[in-house]
């Protein structure tokens, strides 16, 4: 078994090197990704598609470090790696603030500067005066946004640009509010030179949001197709341009699940 994660080789910001992942043993072994081969540049936004089970909420936590490959090699190049979910997983009993703050707590950051910090990255967020709210004062939405501050915290770093990988973190809010996020997201990403590898279920969301949009396909996700996302930003969820290659993708998506009968 060849399981590594290295964290020397230049110019990418992610990568991964013919990975597979399979999950039990013998008659219940289960190939979840089969040779996936992936980069992520700094800087650049990659968004993640395939059909449900087919290996991306897998291959976010590989990156992360969370699990470990069966074969095949992971690289994160030294950066600092944040995980945002669906689920904003907030501490429902500390406060807004706090809950940012614990990012810190690791690092033996002192409780005066925990706090200062906290507090920039809920501006950053733009929830610069509900530091001292708890979670359920909030809409789902700005949960998300504290979501995304505590996400941010934990990959600050002096030394370059961190990663965040995301998994479907807006997926379960409505439309207006998700469209907002984006534009967050976008903003931040750019201010911070952040990587991004986003995975979601939503095609014009990918458009909307990434430099590169890659389709696995169903289980054994393997990479099927990579989609250049060469429209200016800021880009709008509902423009012609994005319904065009959204359909493009989705019209592949189909294919792939059709062949696999699901
Ligand atoms: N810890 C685990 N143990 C066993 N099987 C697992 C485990 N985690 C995931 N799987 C299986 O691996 C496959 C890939 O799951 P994964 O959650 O990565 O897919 P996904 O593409 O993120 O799915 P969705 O789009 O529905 O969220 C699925 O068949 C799933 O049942």
């Amino acid at each position: 078994m060849t399981t590594t994660t290295t964290q020397l080789d230049g110019g990418t910001a992610v990568r991964l090197e013919t990975v597979s992942k399979t999950y039990g043993h013998g008659r219940n072994a289960l190939l979840a990704l089969d040779q996936v081969s992936l980069e992520v540049g700094p800087g650049e936004f990659v968004c993640l598609l395939g059909a449900s089970g087919c290996g991306k909420s897998t291959l976010l936590s590989l990156v992360a470090g969370l699990d470990r490959p069966s074969t095949g090699q992971i690289s994160t190049n030294g950066h600092k790696v944040a995980m945002m979910f669906q689920d904003p997983a907030l501490f429902p009993w500390l406060t807004v603030g706090a809950n940012v703050e614990l990012a810190f707590r690791a690092g033996g950051v002192p409780k005066a500067e925990r706090r200062a910090r906290a507090a920039e990255f809920l501006e950053l967020v733009h929830l610069g005066g509900f530091g001292g709210k708890r979670p359920h004062e909030l809409s789902g939405g700005m949960r998300q946004r504290v979501a995304l501050a505590r996400a941010l915290a934990q990959s600050s770093s002096s030394e370059g640009s961190a990663v965040l990988l995301m998994d479907e973190p807006f997926g379960a809010l409505d439309a207006m509010t998700r469209d907002l996020l984006h534009d967050e997201l976008e903003r931040i990403w750019r201010e911070r030179s952040l990587s991004v590898l986003f995975v979601t279920h939503n095609v014009r969301e990918a458009v909307r949001l990434g430099d590169r949009v890659v389709l696995l396909s169903s289980r054994p996700g393997r990479v099927v197709e990579e989609f250049p996302v060469e429209l200016a930003r800021p880009r709008r969820t509902d423009s012609a341009e994005v319904a065009t290659l959204a359909a493009r993708i989705t019209d592949r998506l189909k294919e792939e699940v059709a062949r696999h009968g699901r």
